[in-house]
């Protein structure tokens, strides 16, 4: 029998890591990306003068009676921290950390009357991280064993950043480019998108993979005629063109977006019912929940498994280790995310820097199942990285 749970601990960090919208001037992930607030001149040029990094990260601990403590960093700060100590808390403390499911159900249905989407299942997911990271610790197992073993050798990352060119030198399979205009800026800047993804197809030639993210940033008309223009230039996948609200939106699309081009969304999706709507109104070739926000792995599996009857791919949106165990034991997750964090996107760096200790790194594009095999997700909190505990219980 493992120790049961002792204590949880929620404290919150700033600068970069989970919350990785958090960074300093002149990173390319606030160079003047689409969003659906670009359409206030004022908010156009950085997404963090509308607040995407208002947040910062939450930091889960829990601690079993034996000494043995499991973590886990996701998007949330203080008000995800106040939830973690004030509500979730009492679902674990005392309880066997096997109880994941009844865990989980509590976690959800307890907060379900101002829950269900966003923050609270970001709490929630951080809370599910880190216990199975603590499960992990306690079986001497890496989470990916945990979850069924790796079902190929090594995982394959596409690059997220500015610079599709410089990462195809490194080895990945692909390149995701920031949408940088939206609808507000009219032909203008739609022809400028269409610009900056022909230079890309002429840097990296035919066969690299290249995608556009939007972020949520256009309406069903823009997003059908950037796809169609992008068609010339062989763009994958057009990724999260609408709200994530816009079920019907996504249908739409799909339908309209040119033979052979992939239509993805899902990393502001979250739960099994929000990714049931997105399969069953047809909404997109591939769902990408970000397993820090869609619930946590033991709701992911429950995703995962619903995508793979329906021959949905899913590949989840960028979670450094989190993501990793779990793509390298399913099917229908045949290669990962990788989100170049460097400001210039000219270099590999771990994804939520500077929080984690052994937070492994693609390797010419490129991670062995092996270099998972250390206990839980394979990594420690930085000492060196200041915790604040804002809330006890
Ligand atoms: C690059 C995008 O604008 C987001 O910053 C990115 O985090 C997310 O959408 C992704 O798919 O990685
Ligand atoms: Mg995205």
């Amino acid at each position: 029998m493992l120790p049961k749970i002792k204590q949880v601990r929620a404290y919150v960090v700033r600068g970069g890591g989970a919350d990785y919208h958090d960074q300093g001037d002149g990173h390319w992930i606030d160079d003047h990306i689409a969003t659906p607030m670009a359409k206030y001149p004022e908010y156009r040029q950085s997404r963090q003068s509308f607040g995407i990094n208002v947040l910062g990260t939450l930091v889960v601990e829990i601690e079993a009676e034996n000494g043995t403590v499991g973590f886990a960093v996701t998007t949330g700060g203080e008000p995800a921290a106040y939830i973690v100590e004030k509500h979730l808390a009492r679902f674990l403390e005392g309880r066997s950390p096997t109880d994941y499911e009844k865990i989980w159900d509590q976690m959800y249905f307890g907060t379900q009357y101002y829950g269900r989407k966003g923050l609270v299942v970001n709490a929630i997911s951080g809370v599910d991280l880190a216990l199975w990271d603590l499960l992990g610790k306690l079986r001497q197992e890496p989470v990916y064993q945990l979850l069924g073993g790796a079902v190929r050798d090594e995982l394959s990352f596409y690059a997220t950043g500015a610079r599709p060119d410089l990462a195809k030198g490194m080895g990945f399979i692909g390149g995701k480019m920031p949408l940088h205009h939206g609808p507000a800026e009219g032909e203008e800047g739609l022809a400028k998108n269409i610009a900056e993804l022909a230079t890309m197809r002429e840097r990296c030639g035919e066969d690299f993979w290249l995608m556009f993210d939007c972020w949520m940033a256009l309406d069903l008309n823009y997003a059908t005629r950037l796809a169609h223009k992008a068609k010339e230039y062989g763009l994958k996948w057009i990724e999260e063109a609408l709200s994530p609200d816009d079920y019907w939106g996504y249908a739409a699309l799909k339908k309209a977006a040119p033979a052979g081009m992939l239509v993805t969304t899902g990393e502001h999706e979250a739960t099994r019912w929000g990714f049931r709507m997105l399969m069953e109104m047809e909404c997109c070739d591939i769902i990408q929940p970000d397993v820090g926000w869609c619930g946590g792995v033991t709701e992911l599996l429950k995703i995962s498994a619903m995508a793979d009857s329906r021959g949905v791919m899913v590949i989840p949106h960028g979670s450094s280790v989190y993501s990793y165990h779990f793509v390298i034991t399913r099917h229908n997750s045949p290669f990962a995310e990788f989100l170049m964090m460097a400001p210039k996107a000219d270099q590999v760096q771990p994804m939520f820097h500077p929080q984690l200790l052994g937070e492994p790194v693609p390797v010419n594009g490129r991670l062995k199942a092996t270099a998972l095999d250390k206990p839980g997700f394979g990594v420690e909190l930085n000492p060196a990285v200041t915790l604040h505990r804002p809330y006890t219980h």
